[in-house]
């Protein structure tokens, strides 16, 4: 685990000691975005049109944010018009690698690198900053469109609806406002939630984390008995970005990240929801638990030294979810 400076790879964590032992999540450095007619998105430059074959996304099946990239390629129909290649689960002194003797792994099937860095010295030799997936790589430009998965999905909703005739709309004009209130709580405290909670290396960031995830959980199960989804009747990008965290859940964060307060399946309504997209077509596939448990209890040696990865809990996430 480390991070590029100046385009040389150092091996060093996160520091949270500079933060009274929280976890502070670096912000995504390429925010550019791929539009319909190549102007410029909200953020960044234009000229990113959306062609068939011209885009190819890096990802970890592994990573939640890079899982809501891949659940969007299904939703839109996107397949074949842009490529993937998936890291292996191990994420160690290198980083990221492109080494493939796990199921599912493809290497690098644009250059064939060893290293997810190599893709980020390629769109700028002298890089600076962590070096994360999601990313979505312009094969024409040469250069890295995005590394923000937010981001990244709204382009997949809407920009590629020409090429696919597929306007299905996850982040539709009238619900923009409530998706953005539920989005912002439930990204702070749930999906980097975990994660401030797993990777404090203070019991006082570990409480102010886990108090905050557990009170946005019984708010969601509260939300999913009024409503099927987390904006009312219509399935949006806020189901999709929690749905990532949730399918994680108990499997990893529970134990590893130490959320155990309760489980997914202790709350009735939202273990419906999480079958229920998980049930969703196409979606299963982009559920990898083999990648998210290796990676997750292998990597993170300083919160699991030994590397011993649990068996996991056995739960079906096939049987009927009985909502709607
Ligand atoms: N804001 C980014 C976060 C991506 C991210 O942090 N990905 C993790 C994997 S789950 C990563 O690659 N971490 C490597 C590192 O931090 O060095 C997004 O949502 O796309």
């Amino acid at each position: 685990m480390g991070q590029l400076v100046n385009g040389v790879w150092k091996d060093e964590w996160y520091d949270t000691d500079a933060h009274g032992g929280e976890f502070v999540r670096s912000n995504a450095k390429y925010r550019n975005w791929v539009t319909a007619d190549g102007t410029p998105g909200p953020s960044g430059e234009g000229g990113f049109r959306p062609d068939s074959g011209r885009y190819h996304l890096y990802v970890s099946y592994a990573c939640p944010w890079a899982h809501r990239a891949l659940i969007f390629r299904q939703l839109k129909d996107l397949q074949d018009h842009i490529g993937v290649s998936v890291v292996h689960p191990d994420m160690l002194g290198e980083g990221w690698e492109f080494r493939q003797d796990f199921p599912g792994t493809t290497g690098d099937r644009l250059f064939d690198s060893d290293y997810l860095r190599d893709i980020y010295l390629k769109a700028n030799p002298n890089a600076s900053g962590r070096v994360t997936v999601p990313v979505l790589w312009d094969r024409e430009r040469e250069t890295i469109v995005s590394n923000e998965s937010a981001d990244i999905i709204r382009m997949f909703n809407a920009a590629f609806n020409a090429l696919t005739g597929n306007e299905d709309d996850y982040w539709p004009e009238h619900l923009r406002g409530r998706i953005e209130t539920v989005n912002s709580r439930i990204y702070d405290s749930v999906n980097n939630g975990v994660y401030k909670a797993g990777f404090a290396t203070s019991q006082a960031a570990y409480d102010k984390a886990v108090g905050p995830l557990f009170d946005s959980l019984d708010w969601i199960e509260g939300l999913l008995a009024d409503h099927r989804y987390l904006t009312g009747e219509t399935l949006t990008e806020a189901d999709w970005r929690l749905f990532t965290t949730i399918a994680r859940f108990d499997a990893v964060y529970h134990t590893h990240f130490k959320c155990n307060r309760r489980r997914i399946v202790d709350y009735p309504n939202l273990w419906g929801w999480a079958r229920e997209l998980y049930q969703w077509p196409a979606i299963a596939e982009t559920v990898r638990p083999d990648h998210y448990t290796r990676h997750y209890y292998y990597s993170h040696d300083m919160v699991n030294p030994n590397r011993i990865i649990p068996t996991g809990p056995d739960e079906d996430w096939t049987e009927p979810h009985g909502r709607g």
